[in-house]
């Protein structure tokens, strides 16, 4: 559905994405996570055909998106502050929705609108930041493109209406799968929602897989810090904190059998590490050193 094979893209000479490689094969829901400036919106940029890859390869539905009508009509990219037209209104926005998206699901959009209570006369500017995301989201959802991009869809919102959105994209997707990718800082609300996920940092592929591997990695170990560092020889350790003779480390490890038992014959306690402290913890650059 996507295939991205060594591209680079460079702003000014600066290089802002090195060697990506990556594909996603089937109609998922995957994540894209990365810290300020990793290089997450010059990707889906160059996925909709917004920019041309400076080299290697971006290809949607078997095709280059950039200067391609015919391939970028499989594609929907909701960015995070979309350029509506300042002179649209809501209905005006769902209508160019209907008009670019061949598979537009109307009755999806009509539904959502009222379960996000938009006013459909309101004019685009004067909405709130939160109403202007939903009103992104439902034009995301409605488009039943093949290769669905939603920049930071939750932007803005409460916590109930990100739950109902989310509710909205899984029954969405139940229905009628196709790539939606979905880029954002909130991880641990969407992970249950993905099965893939994709790590940029600093404009490479830090990693690409399966939401559940992800899930699986990153333990804290405690205990007395010679029992401690008994066990985590040769391992990254991603943060540590000391309480007198007592240390607690996380470590770039598996939450495995093994862990639980090598922690059990040290008397150490173990503890899986959530996934947002895990990322950011990977795509920290100072060394930690025990
Ligand atoms: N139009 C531009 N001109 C020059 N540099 C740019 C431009 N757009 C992005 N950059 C730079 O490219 C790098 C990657 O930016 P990008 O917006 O792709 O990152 P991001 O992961 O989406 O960040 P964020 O989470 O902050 O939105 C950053 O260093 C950014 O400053």
């Amino acid at each position: 559905m996507i295939y991205v094979n060594e591209v680079a893209y460079s702003y000014d000479n600066v290089p802002v994405l090195e060697n990506v490689s990556l594909e996603e094969k089937e109609p998922v829901i995957a994540g894209l996570w990365g810290r300020n400036g990793a290089g997450k919106t010059t990707l889906m940029r160059l996925l909709a055909g917004h920019q041309r890859p400076h080299g290697g390869t971006v290809q949607v539905m078997g095709s280059a998106p950039y200067g391609n009508p015919a391939a970028v009509r499989h594609v929907c990219y909701m960015q995070e502050d979309h350029p509506f037209s300042p002179i649209w209104t809501v209905q005006d926005a769902l209508r160019f929705g209907r008009y670019f998206n061949a598979n537009w699901d109307q009755a999806t959009a009509d539904r959502l609108v009222e379960t996000f209570r938009l006013d459909r006369k309101k004019r685009v500017p004067k909405l709130s930041k939160g109403m202007k995301s939903a009103l992104q989201f439902i034009i995301g959802l409605s488009s039943h493109a093949d290769v669905t991009i939603l920049d930071e869809p939750t932007n803005g919102l409460d916590a109930g209406i990100r739950r109902k959105l989310y509710e909205a994209l899984r029954e969405s997707h139940e229905d009628s799968p196709r790539l939606i990718l979905i880029s954002t800082h909130h991880i641990e609300e969407v992970q249950t929602l993905c099965e893939s996920l994709i790590v940029m940092h600093k404009g490479k592929l830090l990693r690409h897989q399966q939401i559940d591997e992800f899930r699986e990695q990153g333990i804290w170990l405690a205990g007395e810090r010679s029992a401690v560092t008994s066990v985590i020889d040769g391992h990254k350790v991603l943060e540590q904190s000391t309480m007198g003779s007592k240390i607690r480390v996380m470590l770039d490890a598996p939450y495995s059998k093994h862990w639980k038992e090598q922690a059990q014959v040290k008397g150490l306690s173990i503890e899986k590490a959530d996934l947002q402290n895990y990322l950011l913890n990977i795509t920290e650059d100072a060394e930690v050193n025990i």
